[in-house]
């Protein structure tokens, strides 16, 4: 039995009222496909309508940040808020230090975003440092190692717009 991963929610989720944002890279464009598609079939099985999963790209993951509190701010200024918002990219590791700049700096301003758009923002980064770890991740390495991290992102996006999104309470 898989011991990681989200597992089970904690409870039955109706997500047909909510809309979600997913913006992700294009850098590394196999797995994030595979990625953004896991979280948005999981969200579809969750309730979301397939009309309010609205998906935006940026072109890598740097750019997720920036491009998150734009794209949200957008939808608003369209009165089409988001409950929730999941940036997806991939970062492999190379051979400079490219790889951990982008992951630290990134994974800091994806968390200290929420408190700037008071929206939950999943963190649907991968960190990985092979392209193997990567694949498996998104659950499309050849032994099919691991489950598919894009699922977790979309259950954990309606879980946090459930409880503790703009219209939560
Ligand atoms: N090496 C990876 C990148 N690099 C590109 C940067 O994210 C950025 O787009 C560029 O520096 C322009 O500002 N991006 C990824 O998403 N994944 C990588 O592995
Ligand atoms: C995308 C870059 O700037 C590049 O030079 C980074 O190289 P590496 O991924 O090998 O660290």
């Amino acid at each position: 039995m898989a011991v990681k991963g989200l597992g089970q929610l904690d409870k039955e989720y109706d997500g047909s009222k909510l809309r979600v944002g997913i913006i992700h890279a294009r850098w590394n464009r196999v797995i994030i496909d595979a990625l953004v598609d896991g979280a948005i079939k999981r969200m579809l099985s969750l309730g979301v309508k397939e009309e309010n999963i609205i998906v935006e790209t940026v072109p890598g993951s740097y750019e997720l940040p920036y491009g998150s509190k734009r794209f949200i701010d957008a939808q608003k200024k369209k009165g089409e808020p988001l409950d929730v918002v999941i940036p997806i990219g991939v970062l492999i590791k190379g051979s400079t230090m490219h790889f951990e700049y982008i992951s630290d700096s990134t994974t800091h301003a994806l968390m200290n975003l929420q408190d700037k758009v008071h929206i939950p923002v999943i963190f649907g980064l991968l960190t990985c440092l092979t392209e193997e770890q990567a694949l498996a991740r998104a659950g499309i390495d050849e032994a099919h190692s691991m489950h598919n991290h894009g699922e977790d992102w979309g259950a954990a996006a309606v879980e946090m717009a459930t409880k503790f999104g703009p219209n939560a309470f």
